[in-house]
């Protein structure tokens, strides 16, 4: 299986994008891993909130293999602790998927059409982050998963 990352917009904040990279690497180690940045939506100043979400999802439903299993971030979805976590990631693995796929929504959100088409929702809490800070998060949660897995001594119960 191989995990995919989709956001929007590059990250132009620096000390973000090395922790990012960091902890990219390391994922990297454990599973094929590929981050991929859809491009801001231009003059999105001049669309309605609706509009933005709407060209935004459009985009990240063209990314998709028809095999893909999608799985939204969103703060209203389902929490796992980083061991619970650890186990859904092996789950996906053992049921022969070929590409997990995790969205990090635009400033907005998600689409109807994306939310449709998705497989489930995880959020990592209660709270909102904004979509710059939230890659790290996940990126960092799916490396401390596989250390999980492995048993290596990164996470601490
Ligand atoms: C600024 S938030 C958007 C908030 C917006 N009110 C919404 O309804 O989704 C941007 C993106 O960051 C991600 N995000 C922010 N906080 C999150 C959380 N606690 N758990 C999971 N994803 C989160 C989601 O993918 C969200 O679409």
């Amino acid at each position: 299986m191989t995990i995919k990352l989709l956001a929007i917009g590059k990250t132009d904040n620096k000390q973000l994008q090395s922790l990012i990279d960091d902890y990219q690497k390391r994922l990297g180690f454990y599973i094929k891993f590929e981050f991929e940045i859809i491009p801001d939506i231009k003059n999105s100043k001049n669309l309605s909130e609706a509009q933005q979400k709407q060209k935004e999802g459009e985009l990240i439903l063209s990314k998709l293999n028809a095999t893909d299993t999608l799985i939204l971030l969103d703060e209203n979805g389902k929490q796992y602790d980083s061991v619970a976590f650890a186990n859904y990631l092996q789950k996906h693995m053992n049921s022969g998927i070929k590409q997990l796929v995790f969205v990090i929504g635009g400033p907005y959100g998600f689409s109807e059409d994306v939310y449709n088409k998705s497989q489930g929702k995880i959020s990592l809490s209660k709270m909102t982050f904004s979509h710059q800070m939230i890659r790290l998060f996940i990126i960092e949660q799916l490396y401390r998963g596989f250390t999980i897995l492995r048993n290596e001594p990164y996470h601490h119960r």
